[in-house]
């Protein structure tokens, strides 16, 4: 009976589990590691390789005498030798007890030789008291080992046994590395196989490889090439210094100082008095507006760079999807086709993913960055990322599909235009992605109602099903019904586009490969879709009256409050018109005037933009300003257009899958743009047609049952700072009017501000 054998019969006896490993781990793992012949074979190779290098140094050496004999002396001879290596080589020469014979290639093979066995024993030691403490740690969580387990530990013996040949490859390994990486890449299904779920985690998080960060020389080289903080300070004062003559003039400052901590003290230019905060107060301070206009520092010619936009449009999409569709594989290919990442990455990240038995996941892995994504292959925040093509520029949002990172998503759709929906169309897949739990239907309403322009359809996943077109037929059927329901100009609004992001299929070229059946689709890719989406959205009439003449608006996802006195930087998105250095806004609700010094793009402060246009996503440095009283989800609005501050609203309002009814009182939060605030619903005015919403069903409603379009009045409830919030009605802003109900974390309606109350 073999050690294995004896360890299965001993847990049927019943001895504890912690035992019967120690008995596994002494008579299997210990002495196989000193003695497994593999292992002192390697050693050898190694010490080899050594020897091999050493002898090609000395056949490399400057001095070139005829012989090998000769070659040797004259490496013995003093005059190679400095004082330094002289010392060096007598102390290894008493240490080492060697005799006065041997040559000075060969104390150094032996000292080498030594230290490489010294090495590779403290790291062995290191590695199996590594292992053995993880495996103690699962010994001791759980009383029982049952059979499959038992198994499931031989394996991962032998594997550890077995792992001597890849551990020359993989740079920084340590045995249990090498264990895991084999016990996931033979047995991708061992964890699975466990049924309970609280195990399988365990197991996973024992045998988790935190690979050390493959962006560590890209970022490197990136931080080079960036300015240092030294020199960031030094602009940022000179920058200071030679715009301080243009903000006198601008802001009319009677008296300024120039002790810092006097400036400190000052209180902001606009405000008209600073009280002690009170409880309830919802704000730090009071602020007197600013009503009359500042001019731009430097005007530019808006007709000029509008001109140039449209010739070259930039739009950001949002990537959206039932969980596992295929988004981040679909985005990793597409940004690998259009040439935004090299292929030296992807070869990289398909060594990696194949380590760990996850081969199919290389691409999806350009997006997935952290490790958290990647072990457990699903996409947890948003990660953004850039490409270019000839004709326009994008910015790709790729959000979870998974529902527990729902807020995730929302905040990657509220930084979009246009939405690309990965639909996975293998078999049944689509199915569970649009059933009740699925978050295709989900993120599709959240995408209607928030504002999302256009959404393009990816029909992924076609090579599963052999390309076939009835199957695209029938899912494109079902989509369109949902969407007409849901408020989309299925004809204008949606695009649809077979694809197969692990293949690349239709991804950027509209060529399909040989190999595919493919041969009734005659559209644009992917790429070329979009493409065609953003020209479309500037060359309209009412998107180019839209570019240049609404006034500026804009909705702030960030605030960085500065170490100055008065200045804070605000990010966000430019919701309508544009902005220019010298210019000055109001923030709402906080109602505070501010002068806009400086507009970059974040990660880039150094560059300072002369005007930043709609649909971009831009910082800017705020002077005069209070961030203590800036959230993200606050409005900035351009001096002269008020906006109003608003504690309740009308919304017409369409219910969702909704298990229990809306009732008067029934509370939830609200999201518009960035921002999110406990509300409730006041008052249940109306029930409406949903097909023809001028027609009125009911004028008493007492509740609302699932899928109900009606006029609600809606109420903020109290939150951190006040409950007045700029609200805008679908006649002045027509993405920043729409809102969406959650409720215990789910979605439980969608609609549109037409009306504020107070
Ligand atoms: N056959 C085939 N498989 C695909 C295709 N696209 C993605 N996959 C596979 O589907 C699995 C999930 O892909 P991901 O890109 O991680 O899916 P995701 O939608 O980003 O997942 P989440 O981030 O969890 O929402 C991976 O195994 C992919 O290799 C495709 O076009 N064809």
């Amino acid at each position: 009976m073999n050690n294995h054998e004896n360890a299965t019969s001993e847990t049927n006896e019943g001895s504890t589990f912690a035992e019967k490993l120690r008995k596994l781990r002494l008579t299997k793992i210990e002495p196989p590691f000193e003695l497994n012949p593999t292992i002192t074979q390697e050693r050898f190779i190694q010490q080899e390789d050594h020897t091999k290098n050493i002898n090609k140094l000395i056949n490399t050496t400057n001095v070139k005498p005829s012989t090998l004999a000769d070659r040797l002396k004259s490496l013995k001879s003093p005059k190679n030798v400095t004082p330094e290596s002289a010392t060096h080589i007598n102390r290894n020469h008493l240490e080492n007890g060697a005799t006065s014979t041997k040559s000075l290639a060969e104390r150094l093979a032996a000292k080498r030789k030594q230290e490489n066995i010294f090495k590779l024993q403290k790291k062995d030691a290191k590695a199996i008291q590594n292992i053995d403490g993880k495996i103690t740690n699962l010994r001791n969580s759980s009383n029982v080992m049952n059979a499959k387990e038992l198994q499931w530990f031989k394996q991962l013996q032998k594997a550890i046994i077995s792992s001597k040949p890849i551990m020359r490859k993989i740079p920084n390994h340590s045995l249990s590395k090498v264990a895991s990486i084999l016990v996931y890449k033979e047995h991708p299904n061992i964890p699975e196989k466990l049924n309970n779920e609280s195990k399988k985690r365990k197991f996973e998080q024992i045998f988790t490889i935190h690979y050390p960060n493959t962006n560590i020389k890209k970022r490197a080289l990136e931080s080079f090439n960036k300015l240092s903080p030294d020199d960031i300070v030094l602009r940022a004062q000179q920058n200071a210094f030679a715009s301080v003559t243009d903000k006198v003039q601008n802001l009319k400052i009677s008296e300024s100082t120039s002790n810092p901590t006097e400036q400190s003290k000052k209180k902001n230019v606009f405000e008209e008095e600073d009280e002690p905060r009170k409880d309830n107060a919802p704000f730090v301070h009071k602020y007197k507006q600013i009503t009359v206009p500042t001019k731009p520092r430097k005007p530019v010619d808006l007709k000029e760079k509008i001109a140039e936009y449209i010739v070259n449009p930039h739009i950001s999409f949002v990537v959206l999807g039932h969980v596992d569709a295929g988004k981040s594989t679909l985005m990793g290919r597409l940004l690998y086709d259009v040439g935004a990442v090299d292929s030296k990455l992807i070869r990289k990240l398909k060594k990696e993913s194949n380590l760990l038995g996850k081969g199919s996941f290389h691409l999806a892995w350009v997006m997935d960055q952290t490790s958290e994504e990647r072990e457990r292959g699903v996409t947890v925040d948003i990660c953004t990322s850039d490409f270019r093509t000839e004709n326009a520029k994008f910015t790709i949002v790729d959000a979870p599909g998974h529902r527990d990172f729902i807020n995730n998503a929302i905040s990657g759709i509220v930084q979009s235009d246009v939405a690309v929906l990965c639909v996975d169309c293998s078999a049944d897949a689509f199915e569970s992605g649009f059933n009740l739990d699925g978050q295709t239907k989900e993120h599709s309403i959240l995408a209607r109602s928030l504002g999302i322009r256009h959404m393009v359809v990816a029909m992924n996943k076609l090579d599963c099903v052999d390309w076939d077109k009835t199957r695209f037929d029938e899912i494109k059927d079902q989509l369109s019904a949902f969407f007409e329901l849901i408020g989309f100009d299925v004809t204008k609004q949606i695009s649809w586009v077979p694809v197969s992001g692990l293949l690349g299929d239709g991804v950027v070229k509209p060529i399909w490969s040989s190999s595919t059946k493919q041969n009734w689709y005659k559209g644009p890719s992917l790429v070329g879709t979009l493409e065609k989406v953003a020209h479309e959205f500037v060359e309209t009439d009412e998107n180019l009256n839209f570019l240049t003449n609404s006034p500026f608006l804009f909705d702030i996802l960030e605030v960085s409050a500065s170490n100055k006195a008065n200045e804070c930087v605000v990010s966000g998105k430019i919701e309508q018109g544009s902005i220019q250095p010298g210019e000055t806004i109001t923030i709402y609700p906080s109602e505070q005037s501010c002068l806009v010094d400086q507009i970059f793009y974040q990660g880039s402060p150094m560059e300072h933009l002369t005007v930043a246009l709609p649909g971009e996503f831009v910082s800017m440095k705020l002077l005069n300003s209070n961030s203590e009283d800036i959230n993200s989800g606050d409005l900035c609005a351009i001096v002269g257009m008020d906006l109003h501050n608003s504690k309740s609203f009308e919304t017409q309002l369409l219910t969702l899958d909704i298990a229990r009814p809306l009732l008067p009182g029934t509370p939830f939060i609200l999201y518009r743009g960035s921002c999110e605030q406990p509300a409730v619903i006041k008052r249940l005015i109306k029930v409406l047609d949903k097909r023809d919403p001028t027609k009125v069903l009911k004028n008493k409603v007492r509740h609302l049952g699932a899928n109900q379009l009606a006029i609600v009045e809606i109420e903020f409830t109290a939150s951190k700072k006040t409950v007045d919030l700029p609200m805008l009605t679908a006649s002045e802003n027509k993405q920043l009017s729409r809102i969406v109900l959650r409720k215990e974390g789910r979605t439980i309606g969608a609609g549109v501000i037409t009306k504020l109350t107070d």
